[in-house]
């Protein structure tokens, strides 16, 4: 993709502050290469190779999504209304049995194409074939931090495998696509993944210096097998007894946590992966997400994937965010739209550790604008905050460009061909059914 100056003239910002605070600010802004260079009231525009009038547009940081499985597009629909555990294995798990690496390519470029739509930039995915889903970021443009999903059921030979996987993904991928991609390990959880694999991994992200992307603490029951299978362990503490928790694991869910488990990921900076939508779905739960905040732990927002959800719009993410912590707790005050724009971007950027997330000259410009011309944007509210998180969704993004690069201008996705993604996907998943029919046969 050729590299221009953008000026996006006559904005109104909205940048997240870090401190759950946001500020709002008129100006021009600059991209030059892949950077934010000026923010000003008045740039000249002799500066800029291509110029987006912003006058009707918010500006924002580009949605940091800290969870999900891409490529789990594919499999949008094929479960609901379902708990957990028999939710993976009596139909996500029978059904991933037939993923190949060209199928995982399709679903990655479906759910970066919906993700695009809806004003992420960058996503952190744990999953299965991940040279596909590299490829498919590359093409198309977004930033991603990519982890193999690791399972070992404490099968020693299904570990060295799943360490063979991970390690060729960090050493194929990591810091690529002009530093677009970069990588983690993905241990599945705590309980498909033995303390052996766990330990192991501990010690490779350090050699490898990449960080770690793990579920936690999603369900009641998985607490309970947890204790029941370490010595009263509940799952952190385990975590914490083999000296993995630091500040590079993020941890998506982290529903069911006590008082001692909440002290450990404090104390260890562990980054917490708030994903409201498929814990309601499931029937997970509810997050502690103000004990987390009392406690300034790192909170950011994740989707999971696109079959327990069931779509990948941060924007919902951020809505079902505030909401559910207020009915949850029958404070009105909690999960504030602040705080939450802060999550969906500076707190995504930082538990990812990429240079991006809020407007500030030197960033990396991964930038939405959204358009306030619909009659779900009018009028607009007291704050940028409020329009945003309680009134918008996903389709009113206009213009998202991430690394400099515009990568949808007036909703049309320019990287790629967003008619022959949609007709391959179907072809996909219809392959896959007949894949899984015949097996049952
Ligand atoms: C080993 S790759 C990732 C693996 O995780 C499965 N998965 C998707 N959503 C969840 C969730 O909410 N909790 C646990 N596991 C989940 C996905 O289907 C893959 O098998
Ligand atoms: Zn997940």
């Amino acid at each position: 993709m050729e590299s221009q100056n953008i000026l996006i003239k006559n904005a109104k910002i909205l940048n997240p502050l870090g401190n759950g605070k946001t500020e709002e600010k008129n100006a021009d802004v600059l991209i030059v290469e892949d950077k934010i260079s000026e923010i000003n009231k008045e740039i000249e525009e002799s500066n800029a190779e291509k110029i987006i009038d912003a006058s009707d547009k918010i500006l924002m940081p580009g949605l940091v999504n800290t969870h999900t499985h891409i490529s789990m597009s594919l499999l949008r629909g094929i479960a609901d209304d379902l708990e957990l555990d028999s939710w993976l294995n009596d139909y996500i798990w029978p059904m991933e049995a037939h993923l190949n690496r060209e199928y995982c390519y399709i679903g990655a470029l479906l759910g970066a194409s919906e993700m695009i739509k809806s004003g992420t930039t960058c996503f952190s995915d744990m999953y299965f074939y991940m040279d596909g889903v590299a490829q498919a970021v590359e093409e198309i443009g977004m930033r991603a931090v990519l982890s193999y999903g690791m399972i070992d059921f404490g099968i020693k030979e299904k570990r060295e495998n799943e360490f063979k996987e991970n390690i060729s993904l960090i050493k194929n991928h990591n810091n690529t696509a002009d530093g677009r991609i970069t990588t983690m390990f993905g241990p599945h959880s705590s309980y498909t993944a033995s303390v052996e694999l766990l330990e192991r991994v501990r010690k490779e992200a350090d050699r490898y210096n990449v960080g770690i992307h793990i579920h936690m603490n999603e369900t009641m029951k998985e607490i309970n097998d947890s204790k029941e299978a370490h010595e009263n362990k509940r799952p952190f503490e385990l975590l914490d007894s083999i000296g993995f928790l630091n500040s590079d694991v993020v941890a998506a869910h982290c529903v069911w946590l006590d008082e001692k488990e909440i002290n450990l990921i404090k104390n260890n900076d562990v980054k917490v992966s708030h994903n409201p939508c498929s814990n309601m779905k499931l029937a997970s739960g509810v997050a502690p997400i103000g004990e987390l905040l009392k406690e300034n732990i790192c909170v950011s927002l994740g989707t999971d994937g696109a079959s327990s959800n069931n779509n990948l719009d941060v924007f919902d993410e951020m809505k079902f965010a505030a909401l559910l912590q207020k009915v949850h707790t029958l404070n009105p005050k909690l999960a504030n739209a602040d705080e939450v724009i802060n999550m969906a971007s500076y707190n995504g950027a930082k538990a990812l550790n990429i240079d991006a997330g809020a407007i500030e000259v030197g960033k990396k410009a991964d930038l939405i604008l959204l358009d306030t011309k619909h009659p779900n944007m009018t009028p607009q509210s007291n704050t940028l905050s409020s329009n945003l998180v309680y009134s918008a969704n996903g389709s009113n993004v206009d213009t998202t460009i991430c690394n400099g690069k515009i990568l949808m201008e007036g909703r049309k996705l320019l990287t790629v061909d967003e008619e022959h993604i949609l007709s391959e996907a179907k072809r996909a998943i219809i392959e896959m059914k007949e894949l899984k029919e015949a097996e049952s046969e």
